[in-house]
């Protein structure tokens, strides 16, 4: 399959902008991650099953849809994926979080996995797995690996910004997970970041570095 969906209303290009934007503080890093988090929400749960339901309005009776039984879980992939939660959760306040440590070794660019507590029934959920960026696309390979590992019933990667190389190493591995980014930038530096980027990710959330 290999699908790409770019997210890119502008009112997230918009945000986007300004949260690439060097001069942008911490907090408002942070808020305008949640907002295009909580807008790129609402265009993955596009396809949600719905159910028919009796209701009574103050006038009469009718036939009302709601959500049907289908769960979901996110998957944050610590520690940046963290900055994308509550975005999710402002529009399904129910969801269930699993949780995925891991970090990008600095010298080799591999993957290190340090977490994994995924919610117990992942073989009836489908998953919205969360990270802001895809970029030698090492992290979300595994990723994709731990939750296929524990029977997740279908897996979306959700990011914000993901390198051309990233995108091609990801569907080397998971053709079948379908990928929805707000910007495929233009390449990866020597260095391994997304140019032109947002540079660390997790370190302007936490204001680590
Ligand atoms: O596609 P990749 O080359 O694997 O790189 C992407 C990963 O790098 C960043 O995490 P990082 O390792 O900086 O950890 P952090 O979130 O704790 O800062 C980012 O949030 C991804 O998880
Ligand atoms: O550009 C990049 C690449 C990996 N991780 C980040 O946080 N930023
Ligand atoms: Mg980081």
């Amino acid at each position: 399959m290999q699908d790409v969906f770019i997210v890119d209303h502008p009112l997230i290009q918009h945000k986007l902008t300004y949260i690439r934007d060097r001069n942008t503080s911490t907090k408002m890093f942070k808020e305008l991650l949640e907002e295009v988090s909580m807008l790129m929400a609402y265009e993955i749960t596009r396809n949600l099953e719905l159910e028919d339901t009796d209701i009574e309005t103050p006038l009469v009776p009718t036939r009302g849809k709601v959500l049907g039984g289908k769960k979901l879980a996110v998957v944050p992939i610590l520690r940046a994926g963290l900055g994308m939660v509550r975005g999710i959760e402002n529009l399904i306040p129910n969801v269930r979080i699993g949780h995925l440590g891991m970090y990008r070794d600095h010298d080799t660019l591999q993957p290190v996995v340090y977490y994994n507590k995924l919610p117990q029934d992942m073989h009836q959920r489908d998953v919205i797995l969360v990270d802001p960026m895809l970029a030698t696309g090492g992290s979300a390979v595994i990723a994709v690996d731990e939750l296929k590992k524990a029977g997740a019933r279908s897996v979306k990667f959700m990011a914000l910004i993901a390198a051309p190389e990233g995108i091609r190493h990801f569907f080397d591995h998971h053709p079948d997970v379908p990928i929805y980014v707000a910007a495929v930038d233009e390449k990866l530096s020597e260095q391994g970041y997304i140019l032109p980027g947002l540079g660390d990710a997790g370190d302007r959330i936490f204001g680590t570095r």
